[in-house]
């Protein structure tokens, strides 16, 4: 047969998804839950994963079966479990408890969607807050990942594991000294594994997108420099249910590097380096769409920093920085 792998099916499989109270991860969950999977949400503030439950469980009177809106059998399991990411016993803490709803099994796949992005200009750093950036980027997916790796490769079950990153774990640019280093490093821990992991059947995909239009994007608007909002607003953000659907079919497709629209297949397939091509041809297209107006944005972008030399001058100077 030519179609040899079957299309991963959602259905009566436990789904593991960090983040999975707001924005991208809650909009995960819903696909999820559609699909017919079993759903274990971690996430930090309480109020927020019992709204993301009730979401969930929400009811619509425009279906054929009036009292669901989503699930689609009275058995999938939908639980929530509060838990602090960023921290290594919490994340372990986090997954026992998820297995501990399912008869001790591990979830059969973690979409690790948790993060968050505090952007700010380099000098306005301290060692404390380029931690924090680690933590509420890289380690806030790691330690699910290695946990949830030791105990399937214990348990000898395959397992699937899905990242998210962002364009700027692509590429960086002014603002993101806090956010884009530990995105980057999620692509080197996603591409170990990949290679690693085939020892024990486990897949591995993670995905780069752009601005979400999710209430982290809100947040972080507050505090973004507007240099770098300025620069940003050739990415509109996008639905979160529309990103969650690219997820999903990326992981049904197989690829690794999970670009969901046209923005993030220019920066894949330009810095492709060893990494698998999602579709040769195509590919090779973006790469030459990249080859030719990468290096213009950059260009434009850089003269844009540059004119705004004496406003950040005058910004410093206003916050005492030169005293
Ligand atoms: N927003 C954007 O423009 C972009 C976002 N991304 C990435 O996509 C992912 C989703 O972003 P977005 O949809 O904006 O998400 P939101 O900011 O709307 O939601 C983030 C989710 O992660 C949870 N979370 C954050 N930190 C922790 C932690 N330490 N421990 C446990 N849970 C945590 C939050 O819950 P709680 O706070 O209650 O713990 C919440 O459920 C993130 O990884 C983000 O970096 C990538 C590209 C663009
Ligand atoms: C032909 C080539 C054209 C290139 C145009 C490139 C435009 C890029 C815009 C930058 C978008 C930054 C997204 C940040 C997402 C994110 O992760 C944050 N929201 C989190 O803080």
């Amino acid at each position: 047969m030519w179609s040899a792998q079957r299309k991963w099916d959602p259905r009566g499989q436990h789904c593991y998804v960090t983040g999975g109270s707001s924005g991208l991860g809650l909009a995960v969950s819903v696909a999820l839950t559609k699909g017919g999977a079993d759903v274990s949400i971690v996430a930090r503030n309480e109020e927020r994963l019992a709204k993301a439950l009730a979401e969930l469980e929400a009811r619509s009177f425009a279906s054929i079966r009036p009292w669901i809106k989503y699930r689609t059998s009275p058995d999938q399991k939908l639980r929530t479990y509060s838990f602090s990411l960023s921290e290594p016993d919490a994340s372990d803490a986090a997954l026992e408890a998820a297995c501990r709803d399912h008869d001790g099994k591990l979830p059969h796949a973690v979409f690790l969607c948790a993060g968050s992005s505090t952007p700010g200009f380099f000098v306005e750093q301290d060692a404390s807050s380029l931690q924090k950036g680690m933590d509420n980027t890289y380690w806030v997916q790691a330690y699910t990942a290695l946990t949830y790796t030791k105990w399937t490769v214990r348990d000898k079950t395959p397992g699937k594991i899905v990242f998210v990153s962002s364009l700027l774990g692509y590429m960086s640019m002014i603002g993101y000294s806090s956010y884009s280093p530990g995105k980057h490093a999620l692509r080197g821990l996603a591409e170990t594994l990949r290679s690693e992991l085939l020892l024990y059947g486990t897949t591995v995909h993670i995905m780069f997108p752009g601005n979400i239009d999710s209430p982290g994007y809100v947040e972080e608007n507050r505090v973004k420099p507007k240099i770098t909002l300025e620069i940003e607003a050739t990415d509109k953000p996008k639905a979160p249910e529309a990103l969650a659907e690219g997820l999903i079919q990326g992981v049904q497709r197989g690829d690794f590097h999970i670009a969901p629209d046209m923005l993030s297949n220019i920066f894949r397939s330009s810095t492709l380096g060893a990494t698998p091509h999602n579709n040769l041809l195509l590919d090779g297209l973006y790469a030459t769409i990249g080859w030719i107006g990468l290096p213009l944005w950059r260009r434009d972008m850089d003269s844009t920093v540059l004119k705004h030399r004496k406003e950040h001058s005058d910004y410093l100077a206003a916050k005492g920085f030169f005293k």
